[in-house]
């Protein structure tokens, strides 16, 4: 039960009408069945030294009724396969979508801790397997289950010696395959991990083979990419050379019960106590039902594996989504009381209380690994606290939907990430509904309007892959014409012109003193020179605050800050 409900993600209801219909053809299938005996029974006669001519007419019906089956076979399995077939793609079809909103709604704090390889796997990967499981298994699986139950229920009024002898090895077989359902979770849960560790180093070596080019590391890397598939060789050879024998040996006893049943069919033979019709009977029924059944049981094996492939995807869609209900306020203060926050266990700021005051900019300052970003982090709610509270406008942030706090922040970092679109719709991600005059009017503010127009397709050029390539310093302005569309009163930067050239640099810090004028921004400043005249820098030293204040009160203090700020004055003199 629990594999079905696995394979179909939970939602064992979208089974009801293939299983509908493949039931029916299964009972359908008794048809032929029982024309075959019929039709044996009526040549019998015939040859039975009883001196009975041959029924022609009843044999012409006979063939008459068989053609019309077909006819109604052909059709119910048409609606059959279109039912398994159907089903199982709109239901991997949804079902990756909903994933996919599912993860969104996931803390970043849980998305970390698993491999990109490991989710992408399973968006594409695993719905795969059981798409294959509803669409071809399953089904097949249930004729091999109701096949046998319907002809043990048959045949054992016409005789029960030869039902049974027929049918005896099957528990055993069955019980084969149970004894190994749990060195199959453990073969395949491994076989699965070696995959996603090897779509990991794949991904690693094509994504860096510029630095590895540069520091002469493929050799190196090579080695790992080579490991990586090797244990994905060793866990597959593993999985079927230890489940292989478990398979053919609940084959080898079903087909013994064809053998125990001649055996038996032939003793009560020559002892008189069954007619050659019966025991034909059975030969040709046993053909019928054995022959699925075993193919069954060679699936079966691949069925459990790619009900585990389900079972992964049901429990990241049980994985909590990120609490809150309530509608964010569009501006306030951001009031971070006692917080404490760990990655992993590991603790990285400690007892933090401080308030970023509403339309004001509040600069982040510090040594690497101090917890700006982290600050930056808890403010936009990549992450809830383990200790401590959060308040945006005096409601606290976990009360808060997490999707109507984004409404009202928007984020300018170095990394700008621009999707495979044109320039238009990559800035309407600022604002679904934007028309184009607002588009225009935003990259104008954002200084990229002059350089979109001299692209040779404007605002429709593509970026991207297959696009055309943007410098750092215009898909930074792109970004920030995005968050100027998005007009969120919250600004989070961090600090976007760091690894910009000069003259870029100038056009960028322009488009960033527009859009935060008026607004809350928090900002993260490497280079303090452009903090310099923010209303309120917090320098945050090994996750704790050190020091707070303006510029100038904190180089009167002559402390942390006073010390960085010395440090980076004497070296902007110099030159390569
Ligand atoms: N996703 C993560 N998982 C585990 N540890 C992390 C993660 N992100 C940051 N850290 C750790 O948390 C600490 C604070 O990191 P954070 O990025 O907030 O510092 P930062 O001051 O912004 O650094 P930088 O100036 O170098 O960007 C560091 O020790 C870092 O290694």
């Amino acid at each position: 039960m629990n594999a079905i409900k696995n394979i179909t993600i939970g939602h064992t209801e979208r089974l009801y009408k293939p299983v509908g219909y493949t039931m029916l053809a299964n009972l359908v299938n008794i048809v032929p069945f029982c024309l075959s005996i019929e039709a044996i029974r009526i040549i019998f006669s015939a040859f039975d030294g009883s001196g009975q001519p041959l029924d022609t007419t009843h044999l012409w019906w006979i063939f008459g009724i068989m053609a019309v089956y077909m006819l109604v076979m052909a059709l119910a399995e048409r609606a059959s396969y279109r039912a398994n077939f159907r089903g199982a793609y709109e239901m991997s079809a949804s079902g990756r979508l909903s994933l996919a909103e599912h993860l969104r709604k996931l803390s970043l704090g849980f998305l970390s801790k698993r491999d990109p390889g490991d989710l992408s796997s399973m968006l594409v990967t695993d719905f795969m397997m059981a798409e294959t499981g509803i669409s071809h298994h399953l089904p097949q699986l249930m004729g091999a289950v109701v096949m046998p139950v319907l002809a043990f229920a048959s045949l054992i009024w016409i005789d029960w010696r030869m039902a049974v002898s027929m049918f005896a090895a099957l528990p055993l077989a069955l019980l084969v395959l149970w004894a190994s359902t749990k060195a199959q979770r453990k073969l395949s849960g491994r076989q699965i991990q070696a995959k996603i560790n090897a779509g990991n180093r794949l991904e690693e070596y094509l994504q860096g083979i510029r630095v590895m080019k540069a520091y002469n590391l493929l050799g190196d890397r090579f080695v790992r990419l080579r490991n990586a598939f090797g244990e994905l060789r060793r866990a597959c050879i593993r999985q079927e050379a230890l489940l292989g024998p478990f398979v053919l040996l609940s084959i080898t006893l079903v087909r013994a019960g064809l053998t125990m049943m001649v055996l038996c069919g032939t003793y009560l033979l020559l002892g008189g106590e069954l007619s050659i019709l019966v025991f034909v009977l059975f030969l040709v029924v046993g053909s019928r039902v054995f022959d699925p059944l075993t193919s069954a049981l060679t699936n079966f094996t691949e069925f459990r594996y790619f009900s585990i492939a389900g079972g992964r995807i049901l429990s990241l869609m049980n994985e909590p989504e990120m609490k809150g209900e309530r509608q964010s306020p569009v501006a306030g203060d951001i009031r971070f009381e006692h917080v404490s926050f760990a990655y992993q266990g590991k603790e990285v700021l400690h007892d933090i209380t401080v308030t970023l005051p509403k339309n004001s900019l509040t600069a982040l300052v510090g040594p690497s690994g101090s917890g700006k970003s982290t600050v930056m982090k808890l403010c936009a709610r990549f992450y809830d606290p383990q200790q401590g509270r959060i308040s945006f406008g005096g409601v606290p942030m976990d009360e808060i939907a997490p999707e109507s706090l984004m409404s009202h922040i928007s984020m300018v970092f170095q990394d700008v990430y621009l999707f495979q679109d044109t320039i238009r719709n990559n800035i309407r991600f600022g604002k679904a509904d934007a028309t184009d005059e607002e588009i225009i009017a935003a990259a104008r503010k954002a200084c990229c309007h002059d350089f979109i127009m001299r692209l040779p397709q404007g605002y429709d050029t593509m970026v991207g892959e297959g696009g055309c390539t943007l410098s750092g310093g215009e898909k930074q302005r792109i970004s920030i014409a995005r968050a100027m569309l998005k007009d969120a009163q919250v600004i989070l930067l961090d600090e976007a012109t760091a690894s910009l050239d000069p003259e870029n640099e100038v056009e960028v810090q322009r488009a960033i003193n527009s859009l935060i004028k008026g607004r809350t921004v928090i900002a993260i400043a490497h280079r303090l020179k452009t903090i310099k005249n923010a209303d309120r820098i917090i320098v945050l030293d090994n996750g704790r605050i050190r020091e707070e204040g303006t510029h100038d009160e904190l180089v009167r203090k002559e402390g942390l800050y006073a010390h960085l700020w010395e440090i980076q004055e004497s070296i902007s003199g110099w030159k390569l």
